[in-house]
């Protein structure tokens, strides 16, 4: 369970946050919507520890990590994705994704001599992780030696989901993790988002602008307008919202629209 208490952000005259306050449960997926703008890659930097909020809390469980490094989040179970690709091109598939694996290795490379013999342990433990966890699981098998810059956007996108699942994170973030991608790429991600709530009970925190996605996927909706918080709910109850439906006025509305009619 992530709680997000009371926190507000501001870059000089802007604010970019304002009071925002809201829990997600855990294995749930909770996204956070609103128009350009609007907050969410703040929301996203505060809660990852790029950025510390000038007030309010984040807490990992009753665990207060507001002022603990991205390092060290990483530790308390959090991973994220990011809007952008993250990735070392020039390295493989399977290079990429043992990155963010090696968080979970005690020895770590300093380690040698006595220490050997647990080192080796924990690396073969690691592999086998990942080669079912991540690999298998995401269906990267047939690439896992290609280059990532050989490999086609929405597969280079699902090899960062695969790094940050590497991380076995009881906290998953995803950026706009459909940004970009056709309809059948958009397809598989949805999910692949699903299968990981349902086999590992993960907590999901997803920014979207893909309204079909949100509403399928989402069990809770955070919706932001100019840094403040104007709506939390189900898909449902945040659709008929008046103050969402105006936000999205001569934006995304006719999405929002078509989606609440079921189309
Ligand atoms: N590093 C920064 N310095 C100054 N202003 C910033 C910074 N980061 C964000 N802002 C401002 O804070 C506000 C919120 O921006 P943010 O990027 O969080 O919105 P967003 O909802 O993610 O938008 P988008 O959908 O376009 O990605 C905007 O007015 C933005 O210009």
């Amino acid at each position: 369970m992530l709680t997000v208490r009371a926190a507000s952000l501001a870059f000089g005259g802007i604010q970019a946050l304002n009071d925002v306050s809201f829990i997600a449960r855990a294995g749930e997926i909770t996204a956070i919507i609103g128009p350009n703008g609007a907050g969410k890659t703040s929301l996203f930097n505060i809660i990852s520890g790029f950025y510390r909020p000038q007030r309010g809390q984040i807490l990992i469980g009753d665990q207060d990590i507001t002022g603990l490094r991205p390092d060290k989040r990483a530790q308390w179970g959090l991973a994220r994705t990011f809007q952008n690709l993250a990735l070392f091109r020039g390295m493989s598939v399977l290079d990429n994704i043992k990155l963010g694996g090696h968080i979970h290795l005690s020895s770590g490379f300093w380690s040698s001599g006595w220490f050997y013999g647990r080192a080796q342990r924990e690396e073969a433990e690691l592999r086998a992780v990942l080669e079912r966890d991540v690999i298998d699981f995401l269906e990267l098998d047939h690439i896992r030696n290609a280059p990532v810059a050989a490999l086609p956007y929405g597969l280079q996108k699902r090899v960062e989901l695969g790094r940050a699942l590497a991380m076995r994170p009881q906290i998953l973030m995803l950026d706009e993790p459909v940004a970009g991608m056709n309809r059948e790429e958009t397809e598989d991600m949805a999910r692949f988002i699903l299968d990981i709530q349902e086999r590992w009970g993960t907590t999901i925190l997803l920014v979207e602008h893909d309204m079909g996605m949100v509403m399928d996927l989402s069990n809770q909706v955070v919706v932001l307008n100019f840094g403040r918080q104007i709506a939390l709910g189900t898909p449902q109850e945040v659709q008929q919202h008046p103050e969402v439906i105006a936000a999205y006025l001569g934006t995304e509305a006719a999405a929002l629209h078509d989606h609440s009619q079921g189309g």
